[in-house]
């Protein structure tokens, strides 16, 4: 058995590739940034093939790096950004048009069409989904009508379809394994979540030929082997396979109902263990498969947020405010508040829970005195605000009161986000020692389907907190601002027509 599990984890931004040890500790990473392209307002689109060459580069670095060997890496756990769509040619592994990224707008006009027709309840019933341009359903649908010949290909069987974990798995094994696991198969807006298997009437409804679509499989267990082209002659087993909140969740150790994470990346997604139960959500949250492990299959409701970590680029990239997402905290500081400031970075539409796709980013509050430190706080805040919306959402939904919020991803580096956090909720965050958690739970998927570690118990002991933040603000205030915060999301609601 080797020595270490490799995670690659591919997220909207980056691709990074991890390397852990027995211990659940981080041994070496390597991370490269890759090309976003906004061909229209509103839309978002990747290279399928500069995804998978920053992907298979990283991983290829993070072994030169700390000079482990392809041989000593016991299995490889693949974690990824989820709906975010490839389309390729099963014979050359080309792929027919850019990658459709979950961010992208594109289809809003499709999901209308679906609404009109009435099919959001099934949708809603079947899937866990809401109608909406997020998922990855839709975005096929728009391939197969928008690029000349691919559908005519697609009902010809020449075309698959996969979210970047099957495209990245499609590549390791060179074109021999066409997978994915419950996690991703349940965010195309495809799946029926209740019966386990691609939904007919969906794929009727949208002309997506079943052809096109990977087989389903538990979230741990061995899809296939790494061609010896890819990492020095090894032949890796590919042993763990999930969406990247749903990894979180698993990095976290919220293996029981009840527990949950929120992750700070370009979006937050707050995810809610329940069990092998199927809980459906009154309040505009989704619900999910949260990971097939063994012969069991467990959910979670989940509150997506479409952007946070991204604000901050945006303030660092188009606004020029910052130098960089971490000075974001010492001009927040600066001053005591947002000077009555909100910022709504409805950049992408809103999702949870208010599930607009017309929303734009809205600033509003601003008076003469309103500074470059209000904005960049007012832009952190509006994190910790839409995570008020998702957790009220989920208690609601659960009927359980949180205790603790356990939190990862890159933000959670910023102090003040974090202490805001606690502040607005109400209830203590705990930040974790091993913050790149997504990673970890690809790697405690890999680990478990090939007996590197023995069971949850064992993850479960090694999860250990870094600091807790705890709630500091006088009731009143915090109601206040949050109050706000819903005036503020009004304005942003339903602008672009
Ligand atoms: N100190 C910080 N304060 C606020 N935001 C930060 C900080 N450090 C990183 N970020 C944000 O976190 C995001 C990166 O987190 P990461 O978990 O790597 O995201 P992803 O997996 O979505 O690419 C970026 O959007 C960045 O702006
Ligand atoms: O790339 P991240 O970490 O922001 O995650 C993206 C989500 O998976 C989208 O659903």
């Amino acid at each position: 058995m080797g020595k270490y599990i490799l995670a690659l984890d591919q997220g909207t931004t980056s691709s990074r590739a991890i390397i852990f040890d027995n211990s659940g500790k981080s041994v070496g990473v390597a991370q490269k940034e890759f090309t976003q392209i906004y061909p229209k307002p509103g839309w978002v689109e990747h290279d399928a093939m500069e995804i998978w060459g920053t992907q298979s580069g990283v991983a290829r670095e993070v072994l030169e790096k700390t000079g482990i060997r392809p041989q000593d890496i016991a299995a490889i756990g693949i974690t990824n950004q989820r709906e975010t769509t490839v389309v390729w040619e099963k014979a050359t592994g080309k792929p027919v048009y850019n990658a459709i990224v979950w961010q992208c707008r594109r289809t809003a006009g499709i999901c209308d069409e679906l609404k009109a027709k009435g099919c959001e309840p099934y949708i809603r019933e079947n899937t866990g989904l809401v109608v909406d341009a997020y998922f990855s359903g839709t975005k096929v649908k728009w391939i197969l009508d928008n690029v000349e010949g691919a559908r005519e290909k697609a009902e010809k069987g020449e075309l698959l379809f996969g979210n970047i974990d099957t495209w990245l798995i499609w590549n390791l094994t060179r074109g021999a394994v066409h997978v994915t696991d419950y996690s991703n198969a349940s965010r195309t807006m495809l799946y029926n979540i209740k019966e386990l298997k691609w939904d007919e009437t969906i794929l009727k409804e949208l002309g997506i030929p079943a052809s096109m679509l990977p087989e389903v499989k538990p979230s741990s267990c061995v899809y296939g082997v790494t061609d010896p082209q890819t990492f020095g002659g090894a032949e890796i087993p590919i042993a763990g396979d999930a969406g990247d909140q749903q990894a979180a969740l698993f990095g976290q150790a919220c293996f029981e109902p009840g527990m949950a994470k929120n992750t700070y990346g370009t979006g937050c997604f707050m995810l809610m263990n329940t069990g092998e139960k199927l809980v459906p959500s009154n309040n505009g949250l989704l619900t999910t498969i949260a990971w097939g492990v063994g012969d069991k299959v467990e959910y979670a409701l989940e509150g997506s947020i479409f952007v946070a970590g991204a604000s901050v680029q945006w303030l660092r990239d188009e606004l020029k405010l910052i130098d960089s997402a971490a000075a974001s905290e010492e001009l927040a500081t600066a001053v005591e508040d947002t000077n009555g400031v909100y910022v709504v970075p409805g950049f992408v539409g809103m999702g949870a829970p208010y599930w607009d796709m017309y929303a734009r980013g809205t600033i509003v509050g601003l008076t003469r005195g309103a500074n470059r430190n209000h904005i960049v706080r007012a832009t952190l805040e509006s994190i910790a605000y839409q995570t008020r919306d998702v957790l009220e959402a989920m208690q609601e939904d659960s009927g359980i009161n949180l205790q603790a919020l356990k939190v990862d991803g890159g933000a959670v580096a910023n102090n003040f986000l974090m202490q805001f956090q606690s502040d607005i909720l109400g209830v203590p965050v705990d930040r974790p020692e091993v913050t790149e958690t997504t990673a970890l739970g690809a790697a405690y998927l890999a680990g478990l389907a090939v007996g590197y570690w023995n069971d949850k118990e064992e993850i479960a002991k090694k999860w250990n907190v870094d600091r807790t933040f705890t709630p500091a603000m006088e009731g009143e205030a915090k109601e206040k601002k949050y109050s706000g915060w819903k005036r503020a999301v009004e304005r942003a609601l339903k602008w672009e027509e």
